[in-house]
């Protein structure tokens, strides 16, 4: 699609295998709700409190990539990755709800819902079972899935209500996170199945395993429309 980031030649490579679940995912209700402010704000904090009990389980499996790096530089990328998911996206959500009334013991004590288990669950047993790229196939829907909603609703938004939210994922610093994270799903493609990695029987795999995961953040969309 024109005017979409670039992320990466595997991720350009999945997205375009994914089709129409790609764009259900980044062009989701509950996306647009966020670009013209009509997401009710009840649906945007429950959601908000969901989405840090998928952190606490993302950064569990971003830790499980530097299990299963091979290389210096792969240990180096997943375990910054692990730094500042915990360190700035958590305290992104800790600080909204802190200023909505939520307190940081209510939110710690979020009942989690179904859809929000099944996609951190099926991530980790991709790293469980498989090596750092079914992993890392798992992971990259919600990476480069949130930096390309992010530089799209900051040039489309038509309301400052979820202003915030968007500038997180439209910054210079996420986006160069999720480009780093593409040139860590290249390299390691190219460095365990060679250069022409898509033209392998394993690519399939891979590639189905990167589009439940896009389906996956659907239905976490779906369950953040329903409080
Ligand atoms: C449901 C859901 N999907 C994706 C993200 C965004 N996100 C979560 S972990 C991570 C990688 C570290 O930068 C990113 C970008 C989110 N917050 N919630």
């Amino acid at each position: 699609m024109s005017g979409a980031p670039d992320y990466g030649r595997a991720f350009g490579l999945m997205r375009a295998a994914a089709g129409d679940v790609w764009r259900d995912y980044t062009r989701h209700a509950f996306v647009e709700g966020m670009k013209d402010g009509t997401l009710p704000r009840e649906a945007f904090l429950h959601y908000l409190r969901q989405d840090y009990v998928f952190l606490v389980h993302f950064s569990r499996a971003w830790a499980l990539a530097v299990v299963k790096s091979e290389t210096h530089e792969e240990m180096l990328l997943a375990s910054a990755t692990v730094n500042g998911l915990i360190s700035e996206e958590m305290k992104l959500h800790i600080g909204i709800c802190a200023e909505a009334g939520i307190s940081q013991d209510e939110l710690f004590a979020t009942p989690e819902r179904p859809e929000n288990l099944a996609y951190t669950r099926f991530v980790l047993e991709a790293g469980y079972s498989g090596d750092l790229l079914s992993l890392l196939a798992a992971l990259a829907p919600c990476v480069m899935g949130y930096g390309e909603i992010g530089v799209r609703l900051s040039d489309e938004a038509t309301s400052e209500t979820y202003r915030d939210w968007i500038n997180t994922y439209a910054g210079d610093e996420y986006q160069g996170s999720v480009r780093a994270v593409g040139e860590l799903l290249d390299g390691a493609l190219a460095r365990r199945l060679g250069d022409s990695y898509d033209q392998l029987p394993r690519w399939d795999g891979l590639c189905q395993t990167f589009n439940m995961a896009t389906q996956l953040e659907v239905g976490f969309w779906q369950m953040g429309m329903t409080p």
